[in-house]
C-alpha cells in the first residue's frame, strides 16, 4: 500500500536540506518501487506568514493522516519579536505533542571519513556509536505553569516548570532499555537527580524498569558530568536516556564529536512507531539561502524514516551506504572540512552525489 510522507520544509535551511532530501525519497520511489506518495505542508515561520499560525489545523491534519512527517527545521531572526507563544518553534513543539512523539532517538554516529573533522583527537572518536534517547513531550518545554507576570513589587519574573510523571519517565525508560538490548546492553541515565525533585522521580522509576531488563547495565550521572564526560571519553556511553532538556543540550554537544551539527540525524516516535523525522540542527539563519549547509543529517533522517516508519531496513542502509560513499569520495560541505585535501560542494552538489551513488548501487 502506498505511504503517505509529509513533507515540511520551515524555515530558513530548511527547504534547502528538505529539498535534497526528497531527491532521495524520490530516487527510492523511481529506481526501488518504494511506493510514497509525498505531500507538503507549511510549518513554522514560513506557515505564519500564509496563515498567521506556526502550526495551521491543514497541517496538522496532514501530519496525523500521514504514515511518517520529514521536517526540515523552524525558527529565526523574522519572527523572534512575536509573542513566544506564537513563534514557529511552537509549531514544532505542538506537532510533537499532538502526534505524542515523546521518544527522540538522535544516534551519534561518526563515519571514519570524518575523524579529522571531529573536535576531538581521532583515537578518542574512532568507533564512536552513541544513541541519545530523549524525551521529548515533557519537562520544562511543556510543564505548567509558565509565562512572564507581574509581581507586586513591579518586577517581573519568569517561570517554567520541570514536570515529570512516573508514567512519561516509565515509558521513554522502556524504549531506552530495549534500544540497549539492541545494542552493547549499556544504558547511562542522566538526570540532575542532587538537585531537582522532578529528576529525583526519573531515577527512582528508571531504577524500577532496569529490573524488566537484566541484561542491561544501568548507570546514573548528573548532567553536568555527562557533558564533561563526552567531551573526554566519549566512547564510555552506548545508549543515553535523558530529559527533554537535558538530550536537546547534550545532542547539540555531542554532534560535534561527528564533525558537525549537520551530520545528527533524529527520530521522534510515538508508541507505535509513527513518526517524525528531522535533522537535530535548526534553521542556520546564518547559513540560510546560500545553498551552504550541509544535508546529510536530514538525508540520514529519510533514513531513519524508512527503518523505523516503513520498515524497509534494506532502504535505510542504502542510504547510509551512499552517505558512506560520498564521503570516501572526498566530497565536503564546508562544516565537515578536516585535515586533507577534500572537493568542497554545495548543499545541491551534495544531494546529488548521495542520489548518484543509491542510483549506482
Ligand atoms: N528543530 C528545529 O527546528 C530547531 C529550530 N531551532 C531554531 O533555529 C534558529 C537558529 O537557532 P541556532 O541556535 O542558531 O541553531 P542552529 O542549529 O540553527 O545553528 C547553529 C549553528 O550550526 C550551524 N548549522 C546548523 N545546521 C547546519 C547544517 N545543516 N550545515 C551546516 N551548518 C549548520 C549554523 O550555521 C549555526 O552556525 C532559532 O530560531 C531556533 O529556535 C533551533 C534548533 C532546532
Ligand atoms: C524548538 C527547539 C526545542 C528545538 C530543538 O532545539 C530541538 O529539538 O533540538
Ligand atoms: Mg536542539
Amino acid at each position: 500500500m502506498t505511504k503517505t510522507i509529509a513533507i515540511l520544509p520551515g524555515d530558513g535551511i530548511g527547504p534547502e536540506i528538505v529539498t535534497e532530501a526528497v531527491k532521495v525519497l524520490e530516487t527510492l520511489r523511481d529506481k526501488f518501487s518504494l511506493a510514497i506518495h509525498l505531500e507538503s505542508g507549511l510549518v513554522g515561520g514560513a506557515a505564519i506568514d500564509a496563515t498567521g499560525s506556526p502550526l495551521p489545523p491543514a497541517t496538522l491534519d496532514l501530519a496525523k493522516r500521514a504514515d511518517a512527517v520529514l521536517l526540515g527545521a523552524v525558527g529565526g531572526p523574522k519572527w523572534e519579536s512575536l509573542d513566544i507563544s506564537i513563534r514557529p518553534e511552537k509549531g514544532l513543539l505542538g506537532l510533537r505533542s499532538e502526534l505524542k512523539l515523546f521518544a527522540n532517538l538522535r544516534p551519534v554516529v561518526l563515519f571514519p571519513e570524518l575523524a579529522s573533522a571531529s573536535t576531538l583527537k581521532p583515537e578518542v572518536v574512532a568507533g564512536l556509536d552513541i544513541l541519545i534517547v530523549r524525551e521529548l513531550t515533557g519537562d520544562i518545554y511543556f510543564g505548567q505553569p509558565r509565562g512572564i507576570r507581574t509581581l507586586e513589587t513591579g518586577e517581573k519574573q519568569g517561570i517554567n516548570t520541570l514536570v515529570y510523571t512516573e508514567s512519561e519517565i516509565e515509558r521513554i525508560a522502556r524504549v531506552a532499555f530495549a534500544s540497549a538490548e539492541q545494542r552493547q546492553k549499556k544504558l547511562c541515565s542522566v538526570d540532575k537527580a542532587n538537585v531537582l525533585e522532578a529528576t529525583e522521580l526519573w531515577r527512582q522509576v528508571v531504577t524500577r524498569v532496569s529490573r524488566d531488563y537484566p541484561t542491561v547495565q544501568l548507570t546514573h550521572m548528573y548532567v553536568d558530568n555527562a557533558a564533561m564526560q563526552l567531551v573526554r571519553a566519549p566512547k564510555q556511553f552506548d545508549v543515553i536516556v535523558t530529559t527533554n532538556m537535558f538530550g536537546d543540550i547534550l545532542s547539540d554537544l555531542a554532534s560535534q564529536l561527528t564533525g558537525s551539527i549537520g551530520m545528527l540525524p533524529s527520530a521522534s516516535l510515538d508508541a507505535n512507531n509513527k513518526g517524525m523525522y528531522e535533522p537535530i540542527h535548526g534553521s542556520a539563519p546564518d547559513i540560510a539561502g546560500q545553498n551552504l549547509a550541509n544535508p546529510l543529517a536530514t538525508i540520514l533522517s529519510v533514513a531513519m524514516l524508512l527503518r523505523y516508519s516503513l520498515n524497509r531496513v534494506d532502504l535505510a542502509t542504502a542510504i547510509e551506504r551512499a552517505v558512506r560513499q560520498v564521503l570516501q569520495a572526498g566530497l565536503r560541505t564546508r562544516d565537515i572540512l578536516g585535515d586533507g585535501q577534500y572537493t568542497v560542494v554545495t548543499t545541491r552538489e551534495m544531494g546529488d552525489a548521495v542520489v548518484a551513488q543509491l542510483r549506482a548501487q
